[in-house]
């Protein structure tokens, strides 16, 4: 359990399906999202590109951390998280996401507006 490939929602509605992930733990997909910072963006789906921590011995407490790059908006966001078994059986990706805007000039670069950090989880579909 815990394999991240295969199809994913969070509590926002949007939904992430990831490839198979190589050897080395890397895998790609896409993002759905339908959140908009502004009402004339019509959201599409995004390209992801992720790593499992494969070093580790313990198969199900691995970490990982993608990075999904908005088709629609000059902004990244990137998760960090761990994907945790229920004892019902089913898997949850506890995720913490940073996302980053563009900033106009170096001084807005420390402005609240061109990045936020906020929690997601997110369960198989
Ligand atoms: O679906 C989810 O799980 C979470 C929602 C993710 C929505 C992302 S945040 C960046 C991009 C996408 N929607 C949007 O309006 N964006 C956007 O406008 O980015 C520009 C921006 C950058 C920094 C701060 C605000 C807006």
């Amino acid at each position: 359990q815990c394999n991240l490939e295969g199809k994913w929602k969070n509590e926002l509605g949007s939904i992430m399906t990831l490839s198979p992930l190589d050897k080395n733990g890397f895998f790609t997909g896409t993002y759905h999202t339908t959140v908009t910072a502004n009402s004339n963006l019509v959201t599409k789906e995004s390209p992801l590109m992720g790593n499992l921590n494969v070093f580790t011995a313990d198969t199900q407490q691995r970490v990982f951390g993608f990075l999904v790059n908005w088709t629609f908006s000059n902004s990244v966001t990137s998760f960090v998280g761990q994907c945790f078994v229920q004892k019902d059986g089913t898997e949850r990706l506890q995720t913490t996401w940073l996302l980053r805007g563009s900033a106009a000039t170096e001084e807005d670069n420390w402005s609240q507006t061109s990045h936020r950090v906020g929690t997601n989880v997110f369960t198989r579909l």
